[in-house]
């Protein structure tokens, strides 16, 4: 098998699928070939295989250019990068890795709707902040100066932002007391004693046990989604094209529908034509100024201008978001604010599931150059 040509059309995405690889075939790094065309009109006879995943595929015009092309094994389980048709025309097999990373997706959505609601990320760059503030009272207690003359660095930050925000300290400490009497000494000292910028301040935790759960999309991952958030005790609510008979969550049949009667709405479904911009203005306005979108599928599900509009001026409660619609591009707008979450597509990325997902990729190639039946056959 090693001089069947295999070309990787995204970038590496995993050391141990690209070690695989370089085993069994010869292998072709696109992403970091220079001059494309120029390699294809030299390469493309001896490639017949194309390994992506979310990030890149195979479209038509590269189905087009590659003559010998048998088959294309996506590091992925969506195939939206991918010309589905064109390869039906074409003959070419096309395989996905479907089911090793459902866990793992599903795992991710919970916890970013964990983190939007308590605020774990604000709260964790708080306590980073404090420590830091910290570190400058240490380095500027040791300057070597009379006691009388040191500057207390960390009594002038404290000072410094009571006089630039006495109102939030007031408000704060109102706030914090009358939602948890027991933790307005601690976090109120913490935050006051450091000088730091008061991260808490004016925000609102929300819990999560209970909260209506809306899914978009009761696939694999969807069902894994539900039955975790079923764990938390939340109602849950779907929608689908069509009303699945087997399960027990309430149908409703359209998206608006859908947000106007849940707390947090998420997207789990494929990208296709008619799921691009699934999430919309009317979509976002019916979730609400309370609700909080989690997006773990892909970025063009989203209308991303509707969705920062609605977030900076406080339409929507609080955004999770795992997939953005030019990525790694996004919106300077949504850095500022503390309801929301960002990650970098990571759905499935762990140590485990990735090297399912690597062997799933290989497995396939293997098959189906060795004649045998492919593993996760889509076409
Ligand atoms: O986004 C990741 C995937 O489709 O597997």
């Amino acid at each position: 098998m090693e001089s069947i040509g295999v070309l990787m059309t995204c970038p590496p995405p995993d050391p141990y699928l690209v070690e695989q690889l370089e085993k069994r075939f010869t292998l072709f790094k696109f992403h970091s070939i220079p001059d494309k065309a120029h390699f294809l009109n030299s390469n493309k006879a001896s490639i017949r295989a194309v390994v992506g995943n979310a990030s890149a595929g195979a479209d038509a015009q590269l189905i087009h250019q590659l003559p010998n092309l048998e088959i294309v094994s996506s590091f992925s389980v969506g195939l939206d990068k991918i010309d589905l048709a064109k390869c039906r025309e074409r003959g070419i097999r096309v395989t996905n890795t479907p089911d090793v990373l459902t866990d793992d997706v599903a795992d991710l959505a919970i916890g970013l709707m964990l983190a939007v609601l308590r605020r774990l990320c604000q709260s964790d760059r708080y306590v980073r902040s404090v420590n830091s503030c910290m570190e400058g009272r240490l380095v500027s207690s040791s300057l070597a100066v009379p006691p009388f003359l040191q500057i207390d660095y960390y009594f002038l930050q404290v000072c410094v932002f009571v006089l630039l925000n006495i109102d939030e300290v007031i408000t704060t400490l109102g706030y914090i007391s009358k939602v948890n009497p027991d933790c307005s000494a601690s976090l109120g000292t913490l935050g006051l004693r450091n000088g730091a910028k008061f991260a808490f301040s004016k925000s609102s935790w929300l819990n999560f046990t209970g909260k209506s759960v809306g899914i978009i999309g009761l696939g694999r991952i969807g069902l894994a989604i539900a039955k975790r958030a079923e764990a938390f005790s939340c109602p849950i609510s779907y929608h689908t094209r069509t009303e699945k008979s087997d399960v027990k969550y309430k149908y409703y049949p359209s998206v608006v529908e859908l947000a106007a009667n849940c707390q947090i709405l998420v997207v789990a479904c494929a990208l296709t034509e008619e799921t691009r911009h699934i999430i919309n203005r009317e979509v976002i306005n019916a979730l609400g100024p309370k609700g909080v979108l989690i997006n773990i599928g892909r970025g063009p599900h989203v209308d991303e201008p509707e969705l920062v509009s609605a977030l900076v001026e406080g339409r929507l409660g609080g955004a999770g978001l795992d997939v953005f619609q030019d990525e790694p591009n996004v919106p300077e707008e949504l850095f500022g604010l503390e309801n929301v979450v960002l990650l970098p597509h990571v759905g499935s990325g762990t140590m485990e599931t990735r090297k399912e997902m690597a062997d799933l990729v290989v497995g396939n190639l293997e098959a189906h150059f060795l004649n045998k039946p492919l593993l996760t056959p889509v076409l």
